[in-house]
């Protein structure tokens, strides 16, 4: 019954999500932040810090990296890996372009630091703290020795203390950026936490406990819905009220467990008997409501019909001396303008009519259309 119940829930809720394939951006907020950074690097030409060689070799690398992953992405081969954003190797490759153009164009070291930090920024959303860390670590390593060896080659002037000064403030600013981004990475698992949750309790709130079944609340909300599909498609619909007959003598006589165990295991045969369209709940104890969308009067007494018929061959041998249960069923066609509440009291009133006359059987409406033929086993 659980894995019924499983099934059910799994059903309903990617019924109510559409359910949209992922789709992976065009270009990748890391190849934008390294296109940004190439473009700041013409400023850098313009003003004549850089040659125009170096800032078409520099754009050259920028772009062909930004056009390899775009194309990873494009032909779907960022599926293959365990994630699929690809951030850590995109990470990898933009902060290696801006380190090596550090050390080799030295006026641009001024640029290195904000990218770096914006770098980062993106990628405390996706990768782990192992990895930030291990990430940090390199990047600062090799900043470290860019300006060491330049120190040795240049001397230790006030440009190179500068530089180290620079690079501790990296260095602290850094490890803040790694806690900051493991507090988003905790409200992110929270939020998904509560997400499942929220998602649990609503659907609890729709199903009854015992059959897994839409209840008596939702069953009005699908009524209404069916309303308004029959009223601006103009089609017909009916609903049928099923009744299991003498249950309180079933329960009477062999407990309100073997109740529970009928109750279940016919809502289990009802719910396979329906249409995918049509949709079952329980209206409250041994009765069951169905709407049947796009049917006609004749279409939902041939269905009921067979229902009936269905449910008199169930074997509840285990748990009732009879063996076997009997339904009585009221259906009732959609009148346009009617209300809920009247259409149901018209299958009530076909339901009561079929128990006053002997049970176990179908009866409907007839206010609306000319009664089809259906004879009684
Ligand atoms: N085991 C069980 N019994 C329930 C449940 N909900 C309601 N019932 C019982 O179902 C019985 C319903 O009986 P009624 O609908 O009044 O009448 P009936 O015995 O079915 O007789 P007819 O409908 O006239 O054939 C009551 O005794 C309720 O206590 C439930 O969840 N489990």
């Amino acid at each position: 019954m659980d894995d019924a119940r499983e099934t059910l829930r799994s059903e309903s809720i990617n019924r109510r999500r559409t359910i949209k394939p992922v789709r992976m951006p065009q270009v990748s907020p890391i190849g934008l932040i390294s296109l940004l950074y190439a473009l700041s690097l013409f400023v850098f030409y313009r003003q004549g810090f850089i040659s125009g060689g170096s800032f078409v070799l520099i754009a050259m690398v920028v772009v062909a990296s930004v056009a390899g992953f775009h194309l990873l992405f494009r032909f779907g081969h960022h599926t293959r890996y365990r994630d699929p954003s690809l951030m850590l190797p995109q990470l990898v490759v933009s902060l290696a372009i801006m380190l090596t153009v550090a050390w080799l164009e030295r006026p641009t070291q001024i640029a290195l630091v904000p990218f770096m930090l914006i770098a980062f920024s993106f990628g405390i959303f996706r990768l782990t703290t192992l990895s930030l860390i291990m990430l940090s670590a390199v990047c600062l390593s090799a900043y470290l020795a860019i300006i060491l060896l330049r120190g040795q080659a240049e001397g230790h002037d006030f440009v190179f203390r500068a530089d180290l000064v620079q690079w501790c403030v990296l260095a602290l600013t850094l490890p803040g950026m790694i806690l900051v981004g493991k507090q988003i990475q905790n409200m992110r698992q929270l939020l998904r936490a509560t997400r499942y949750q929220l998602e649990h309790y609503e659907e609890k709130s729709v199903r009854d406990e015992l059959t897994g079944l839409y209840n008596r609340r939702q069953l009005q909300t699908e009524l209404e819905q069916a309303r308004l599909h029959a009223q601006t498609r103009a089609v017909p619909f009916c609903i049928c009220l099923i009744d299991i007959d003498r249950f309180k003598q079933i329960n009477d006589n062999c407990g309100h467990l073997a109740g529970d165990t009928i109750i279940r295991e016919f809502a289990k045969t009802a719910r396979d008997c329906i249409r995918d369209t049509d949709v079952l709940g329980r209206y409250g104890g041994d009765e069951f409501l169905q709407i049947l969308p796009d049917t006609d009067l004749k279409g939902a007494v041939m269905h009921a019909e067979r229902l009936r018929v269905y449910a008199h061959f169930l074997d509840f041998q285990k748990v009732l001396p009879q063996k076997h249960i009997s339904l009585s069923i009221g259906v009732a066609e959609y009148r346009p303008g009617e209300k809920i509440t009247d259409l149901i009291a018209r299958a009530d009133a076909a339901l009561y009519r079929a128990k006053q006359l002997g049970r176990n059987r179908v009866e409907w409406s007839t206010e609306q259309v000319a009664a089809p033929e259906c004879s009684q086993q």
